[in-house]
């Protein structure tokens, strides 16, 4: 659930040096930009731009060296490991590149999964996972294992379960990357409708400039900085 007046997610001058020993890796440099509820945005950048590492602040998976990340209004440098971790479980759904469903469970039971860690019952976790799994288009598929699904639906099954702890904002990490063109297509067309039909801010990392130009917003690293363009959303 998100809050109308207030961004879902916030860069407020980040900047990522990586140090090791002496050596200092300067990877990005005053990052602004704010994401508001149900808003889209690509990042976009050639390999070693810094879209990775800004990703990994943007989640709270790592802190910024100077500046602040912001989800729904808390910093995340203000907080504890597990506090970031709970935020986060609370707040952003993944999907990255490789599906990472547990190959063992049903893709019922996979979008069902991080219900069950959030202990919520088993029947409500199911009917929440077989309705998602009808919004991905696979009612017909949910007692099929990963290996019977086609590169396109597991990557559906798991927007599914990024989807179904009902996050603020999903975060993909070139969600299209694995797949042939058509299944790419099928996959975006859904996560821009998903978007629109649960106001789920969208926030893709991708070097295909086809898939950013259709979301509608984006924004360039270049060297680790934000290019400004026409259509910058910082
Ligand atoms: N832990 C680290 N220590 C030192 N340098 C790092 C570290 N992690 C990343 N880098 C450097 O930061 C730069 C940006 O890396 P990053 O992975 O964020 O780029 P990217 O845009 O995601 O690239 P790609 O599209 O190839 O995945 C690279 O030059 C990389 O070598």
């Amino acid at each position: 659930m998100s809050n109308p007046l207030q961004p879902v997610l916030q860069a407020q001058g980040v900047g990522k040096i990586f140090q090791e020993g002496v050596l200092q890796t300067p990877v990005l440099h005053d990052i602004n930009f704010s994401l508001n509820p149900g808003e889209r945005l690509a990042i976009v950048g050639a390999s070693g731009s810094g879209k990775s590492t800004l990703l990994h602040l943007l989640a709270g998976l790592a802190l910024p060296s100077v500046g602040e990340v912001f989800l729904q209004g808390q910093a995340f440098s203000s907080l504890s490991e597990a506090q970031r971790s709970k935020l986060r479980n609370q707040h952003l759904g993944f999907v990255y590149q490789f599906h990472y469903l547990l190959a063992e469970l049903t893709a019922l039971e996979n979008v069902m999964l991080p219900l069950r860690i959030a202990r919520v019952p088993a029947k409500l976790a199911q009917q929440k996972a077989q309705d998602l799994l009808a919004a991905v288009g696979l009612a017909g598929r949910v007692a099929h294992k990963p290996s019977e699904l086609s590169g396109g639906e597991r990557q559906r099954v798991a927007i599914a379960r990024a989807l179904i702890t009902e996050p603020a904002c999903i975060l993909a990490d070139e969600p299209t990357g694995n797949l042939d063109s058509k299944a790419a297509e099928q996959v975006l067309s859904l996560m821009l409708n998903l978007n629109e039909q649960f106001n789920t801010a969208l926030l893709v990392v991708t070097h295909d400039l086809q898939l950013a130009e259709s979301l509608g917003s984006k924004i360039e690293l270049v060297d680790g900085q934000i290019q400004r363009g026409i259509d910058a959303h910082a």
